[in-house]
């Protein structure tokens, strides 16, 4: 089944046409990567996708939804509850400790504190990070960082995990791990999970790649 889909959307910043005219379908449960060259539009094409950004032209359809129309209060709702997204540095609130950090999408929909805070808790343990739970981002190294960006990503159990360049900033064993990490708890959720990347050993442990060339997309390795 589909739950994921743009139709021929185009977008512009601008004279620099970032898309135009791409079509993807992605279906429940697919890992896909979304590769490409810098500035051919990969990053543009998740953000539409999230309801980051809306498309100038075209449509964007969730679960059978269409949300390129909605108003930003709408699509601000939509992310928080059903989707899950982990950006290349993490972007961490840097005055709140990492638990607080991973508690915070809880509390923003309306859970208690505590059971936020035991919820955050675990999703720290399951990416090996629990030890420092109560450091500040500031803190930690790369590869701690974006585990505790795939814990807040992944907290509220999102149907859908976007992941921009997550491992971009890591070494190559670091990379590794908190790309397991993100792909086992992804799989174990049931989540769909859309990663933007330049490695290509990111993308071969993917289910699908959509190649991006000069914002349109190019092709589609199975
Ligand atoms: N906010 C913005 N303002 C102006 N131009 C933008 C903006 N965002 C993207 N662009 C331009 O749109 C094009 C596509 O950018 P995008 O970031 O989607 O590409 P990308 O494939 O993700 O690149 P990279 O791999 O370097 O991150 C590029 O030419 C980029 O410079």
């Amino acid at each position: 089944m589909t739950l994921l889909e743009a139709r021929d959307i185009e977008k512009s910043f601008g004279r620099t046409h970032a898309l135009h005219g791409v079509s993807v379908a992605i279906r429940s449960g697919e890992v896909v990567a979304i590769t490409g060259p810098s500035g051919s539009g990969k990053s543009t094409l998740l953000h539409c996708l999230s309801g980051i950004m809306r498309p100038e032209t075209g449509e964007v359809h969730y679960d059978g939804r269409r949300i390129d129309t909605l108003d930003e209060t709408a699509r601000t709702r939509l992310r928080r509850e059903a989707f899950g997204i982990v950006f290349q540095f993490g972007r961490l609130v840097p005055e709140l400790t990492v638990a607080e950090n991973v508690a915070l999408p809880l509390l923003f929909n309306g859970d208690g504190r505590e059971e936020s805070a035991r919820v955050a808790r675990g999703w720290l343990e399951q990416m090996d990070v629990l030890a420092v739970a109560d450091a500040r981002p500031g803190e930690l190294s790369g590869g701690q960082l974006q585990r505790v960006a795939v814990a807040r990503a992944l907290v509220t159990g999102p149907k859908v995990v976007f992941a921009d360049e997550p491992t971009g900033a890591l070494d190559s064993v670091a990379g590794e791990k908190v790309l397991g990490l993100l792909l086992a708890a992804a799989r174990v959720n049931g989540s769909t999970v859309v990663i933007v990347t330049h490695d290509n050993q990111v993308a071969a442990h993917a289910d699908r790649e959509i190649v991006m060339r000069d914002g349109a997309a190019a092709g589609v390795v199975a």
